[in-house]
């Protein structure tokens, strides 16, 4: 049996790629840093994926394990014979995994000749780069060597919303998904064999992770931040908003302007695209939280990532991408006190001003035009909103 083993067992790791890795024969260890849920997937060893529609379905997951992070004589046995490697742990904690995953595929190169293919299943661009340069930095010209022609990377956009869903369950390490999945990964890149079931293998993963990044997670995020500023707990509420939806829909044509003149994609495909991603968080099984979905904002407003990039191809093409921008200001203005991140914000704001703030979380220099826009919207949203 092909071998699996994928680092962050949570919501995406279970629901997602654990759930395909499964229907695909793979026998999958799990790895985390959370104590307590290595500790569940051992004593129980299989899980349910429970599918949120109007007829809800339940699939198990079998056959499983798990290992934590630190236990470092069982995750060297497993990194030596796994198949494939992948991992959903949050883009910020790939370095650190690249860091310790160097010493493992050192003690594999000295053992075993197989190919293995890694993949980190995250929400950014080009994710596997970032654990792939993690991995090679600073290594000799052998290893770097080996690695080029035994492993591969592929990058990938994985595409399942899994909320924190408040159901019942059989088991706590059951999970709530939604039923649409989408897992494209780059085939150039793959060396042997990688047979998932259900993924899509494509030629050229820049217009996918683009699009999906910027329609669904950017479209996401705009929900989450106009959803929480104007009082609503759930993404199916806050998209049912007419002052919401318009916004949102906006910001995807916006990010469908510069998707198609990037990428050559036609409007109209892109345009059922973005149709089918309202429709996913009208999907009121899965009641999922603003405030999970907007988590984290100093990384989902950074330069590189679902709102700036859009907005910045917009504004390079000569269209001031004025729905995009609200949903930055709104994410400006998320003062979740739960989300350090958020508080980061918020206490930036009040120490170093505004302009000074959104200036270090999207990269944008203090005098340029889409920053200055930025700021009118927040002032805008705050004296609208601000005060609820
Ligand atoms: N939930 C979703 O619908 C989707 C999430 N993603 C991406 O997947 C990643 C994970 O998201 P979720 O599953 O929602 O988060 P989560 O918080 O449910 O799961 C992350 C898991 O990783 C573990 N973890 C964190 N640091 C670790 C480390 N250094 N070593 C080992 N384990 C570690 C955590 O303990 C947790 O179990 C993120 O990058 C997210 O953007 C992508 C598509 C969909
Ligand atoms: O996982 P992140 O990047 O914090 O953002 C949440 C986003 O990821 C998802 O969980 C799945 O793509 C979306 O629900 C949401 O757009």
């Amino acid at each position: 049996m092909l071998k699996a083993v994928h680092f962050g067992a949570g919501n995406i790791g279970r629901g997602f790629i654990g759930y395909l890795l499964y229907k695909s024969e793979y026998e999958i260890t799990f790895v985390d840093i959370s104590k307590e849920l290595v500790e569940s997937i051992n004593t129980y060893k299989r899980y349910n994926v429970i599918i949120l529609k109007d007829n809800v379905e339940k699939e198990e997951v079998k056959n499983i394990k798990a290992i934590h992070i630190e236990d470092e004589e069982n995750l060297s046995k497993a990194i030596v014979d796994a198949d494939i490697i992948t991992t959903s742990v949050g883009a910020n904690n790939l370095k650190s995994i690249g860091e310790k995953l160097r010493n493992y595929l050192k003690i594999r190169k000295a053992n075993i000749d197989k190919p293995l293919n890694i993949m980190a299943c995250e929400n950014a661009l080009f994710a596997t780069n970032i654990l792939k340069n993690s991995i090679l930095e600073k290594e000799d010209k052998d290893f770097i060597e080996y690695v080029n022609q035994k492993i591969g990377f592929p990058n990938t956009a994985v595409d399942r919303i899994v909320p924190n869903v408040d159901i019942k369950k059989e088991l706590p390490i059951d999970v709530a998904v939604e039923d649409f999945y989408e897992w494209d990964i780059d085939k150039k890149a793959i060396i042997g064999d990688l047979n998932i079931k259900g993924v899509e293998l494509v030629a050229d993963l820049e217009p996918y992770i683009e699009r999906k990044l910027f329609l669904l997670n950017g479209a996401h995020a705009t929900t989450a931040y106009l959803g929480y500023l104007k009082g609503y707990k759930y993404i199916h509420e806050a998209i049912e908003d007419d002052f919401i939806r318009n916004i949102v829909s906006g910001m995807q044509e916006e990010a469908s302007l510069a998707l198609s003149r990037k990428h050559n994609i036609k409007k109209d495909e892109l345009g059922r695209y973005a149709s089918k991603v309202i429709k996913r968080f009208k999907n009121s099984y899965l009641k999922d939280e603003v405030v999970r979905v907007g988590r984290e904002p100093t990384r989902k407003l950074a330069g590189n990532d679902r709102l700036m990039m859009p907005a910045k191809f917009c504004y390079e093409i000569g269209v001031m991408p004025q729905f995009i921008l609200y949903g930055i200001a709104a994410g400006l203005l998320f003062d979740y006190k739960e989300d350090p991140k958020a508080c980061e914000i918020q206490n930036d704001i009040k120490n170093f001003g505004l302009e000074k703030t959104i200036s270090k979380v999207t990269g944008l220099e203090e005098n340029s035009g889409l920053l200055q826009e930025i700021v009118k919207k927040y002032k805008e949203l705050k004296e609208a909103f601000g005060k609820r």
